[in-house]
Formats: structure tokens, C-alpha cells, sequence
């Protein structure tokens, strides 16, 4: 694989086709970024950005990253971690500079056992054979545990391992936990939790690449932001104003406009930055609000 080096476009690296290809998309598009993606094609340049997208295997991100053949790249920090630290040991470059934490791909990587085993605790697990897709993540748990296992490395369909009789657990990704449970398995220990990471290489960018970088980190905090934040219309009694606005979270000052016909309320226009309940609205209504509105808000420049 060849990628065009420019020194003033910069490159992405995003999953092709997986648990985070779509999110990474998503998230770069709320961004400003237009991509046209052809589904056979590595390479998509953007058509309003000197930007251009390279979509692999996940496994492969953090080396691209690391070793400089991308700029950045979207990763779960479970994959990232797990490089790390394969490349801790045999000795490869593993330096790169972590951007952002990004609010999808959430999972945690756990040991789960068949479920008519009698499991006492890790120490059961000495002696025993664990299948797994993150062997370094693994043994690097056990060892902190004082646990000796043997891994087996599976690169797919982890959780069918003891049925097949290849091992006597998993070190398996787990989210709802629907797919352990279609396999009689039951989660014991969580040794790792993950979201998808924003990182960049190790090197200093060029200086057209760097203000590309600059002008994306805060659109991303815009958008991580704006997904939490809501806009909130309601009308409020006059002489409860202060109570209405310290009840909704994270709120800035509020804009309050009169309502005509009506001295005793008023229409208050609110963000709130953080997740509101049902429970908060409720409280609202119980303090003589009505007409509440919440609105969602597509981006946001502090
Ligand atoms: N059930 C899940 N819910 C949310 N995020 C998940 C889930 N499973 C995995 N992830 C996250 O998404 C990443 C990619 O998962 P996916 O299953 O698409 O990987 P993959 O099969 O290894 O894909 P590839 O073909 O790119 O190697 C995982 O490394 C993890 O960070
Ligand atoms: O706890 P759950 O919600 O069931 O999610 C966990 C499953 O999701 C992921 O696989 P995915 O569905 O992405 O398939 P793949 O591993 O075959 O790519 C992961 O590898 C687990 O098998
Ligand atoms: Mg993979």
C-alpha cells in the first residue's frame, strides 16, 4: 500500500468497515469535512479540505500512526493499548500523542467463563488456557494478578472457544453483553474498558498540516459538545426564576423575554450542557413551568 505523501495534506486513518467506521465518518463529516467514498477505494481525498482519508483494518491504525505513515487516526483504545504494548516488546517504535477522547465505541475488554463453572476468582484461572484477540492486554492483567495462564490467539469469533474445546475461558470485548450470553459464557472480570481514541503521530507535523489539525480539535470539541448541550425554551413564573434556572444543568445565564398578555411569566431561553433528565423536566413542571421545549444543538464555538 503506497500513500501519497504531501507534506500539506493531511492524512486520516478511520476503520473500513466495523463497530467505528460509521461514528468516524459521522464525526468528521459534523466537522465540515466532505469525503465521497467509494466502497472498493482505500483512498478518499476530501473535496472542500486538504484532507485525506485512509479506511483499514482497525488492527492496523496505531502502526500507521505510530510509524508516520498517517497523521492521525481514529482508534478504540483497546486496539491502541494493545499495539502499545506488543510493540513495548519487541522493541518498535510505540510513541504517538493522544488528541481526544471521543464519546463512541464504548466497550470494555473482560474474562468470561462458561457459565456452569464454579469461578471463585482470577486465581481459578491458573493453569488454564484463555482465547482471546488482545494476548498482550491479557498477560499483562494476569501478570499484575499473579495469574500463569496460556492464551490462544483467535482473531475472530472469540466467544466460541470453549465450546470448541480450543480453551477453558475468554478475554473477550463485551458491550451489552448479548453476545457472551449467546454462548452460555458470563463475564467475571473487566480487565480493560475502551472508547475510540483520536491520535496523532509521534513527529511534529508540517506547519499546513498542524493548522489543519488545529482548525479540527476544537470543531470536535464543538460537535463532543453540542451532542450533550440542549437548548431549552419554557415559560417560567416571574418570581421563581432564580429556583427554574439553577434546577437545569449546566446552564449559562439564561435570556428571559417577556410573554405578552402576562405579567406573572416569562419566556426563558436556556442552554444546558449537560444531560437533562425527565426527572429535571418534571421538577420544572411542578414549579409552574410549561410550554418546555428542548431542542437539540448541531454545533457549538465557546
Ligand atoms: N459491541 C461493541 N460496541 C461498541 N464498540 C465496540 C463493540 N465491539 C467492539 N467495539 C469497538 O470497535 C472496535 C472495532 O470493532 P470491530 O468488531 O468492528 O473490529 P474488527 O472486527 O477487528 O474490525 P476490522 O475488520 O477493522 O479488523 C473495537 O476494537 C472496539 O474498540
Ligand atoms: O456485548 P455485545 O453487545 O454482544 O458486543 C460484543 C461483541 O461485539 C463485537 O463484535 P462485533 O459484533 O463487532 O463482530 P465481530 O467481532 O465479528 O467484528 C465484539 O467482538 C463482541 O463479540
Ligand atoms: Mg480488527
Amino acid at each position: 500500500m503506497v500513500v501519497e505523501k504531501s507534506s500539506k495534506r493531511l492524512t486520516i486513518a478511520i476503520q473500513k468497515s466495523g463497530r467505528l467506521s460509521k461514528e468516524s465518518m459521522k464525526l468528521l463529516e459534523a466537522c465540515g469535512y466532505k469525503f465521497s467514498l467509494h466502497e472498493a477505494r482505500l483512498l478518499a481525498h476530501s473535496s472542500n479540505q486538504p484532507v485525506d482519508l485512509l479506511r483499514v483494518r482497525d488492527d492496523d491504525i496505531p502502526g500507521l500512526v505510530m510509524d508516520g505513515v498517517v497523521d492521525i487516526g481514529i482508534i478504540g483504545q483497546n486496539v491502541l493499548e494493545e499495539v502499545r504494548l506488543e510493540r513495548a516488546a519487541t522493541q518498535v517504535n510505540n510513541d504517538f500523542s493522544a488528541l481526544r477522547s471521543l464519546d463512541f465505541g464504548g466497550c470494555r475488554l473482560s474474562l468470561a467463563v462458561p457459565k456452569e463453572d464454579d469461578y471463585q476468582g482470577v486465581q481459578d484461572l491458573n493453569g488454564k488456557r484463555i482465547a482471546t484477540t488482545y494476548p498482550y492486554l491479557l498477560q499483562d492483567y494476569l501478570r499484575r494478578q499473579g495469574v500463569n495462564a496460556s492464551t490462544a490467539i483467535l482473531t475472530g469469533s472469540v466467544e466460541v472457544a470453549p465450546r470448541a474445546g480450543l480453551a477453558d475461558a475468554v478475554c473477550d470485548l463485551v458491550s451489552t453483553g448479548a453476545t457472551l450470553e449467546a454462548n452460555g459464557l458470563v463475564e467475571k472480570e473487566i480487565i480493560f474498558t475502551s472508547t475510540a481514541q483520536l491520535i496523532q503521530r509521534p513527529e511534529p507535523l508540517s506547519a499546513e498540516k498542524q493548522a489543519i489539525v488545529d482548525q479540527l480539535l476544537p470543531r470536535i470539541d464543538g460537535v463532543l459538545m453540542a451532542k450533550e448541550s440542549k437548548y431549552i425554551m419554557l415559560h417560567a413564573p416571574k418570581d421563581r426564576l432564580e429556583q427554574v434556572v439553577a434546577l437545569l444543568p449546566g446552564a449559562e445565564r439564561p435570556t428571559v423575554l417577556p410573554l405578552s398578555h402576562t405579567e406573572e411569566q416569562v419566556a426563558v431561553h436556556v442552554v444546558s450542557t449537560e444531560k437533562l433528565f425527565w426527572e429535571t423536566m418534571e421538577e420544572l413542571k411542578a414549579m409552574g413551568c410549561s410550554s418546555i421545549l428542548v431542542l437539540p444543538i448541531e454545533k457549538m464555538l465557546g
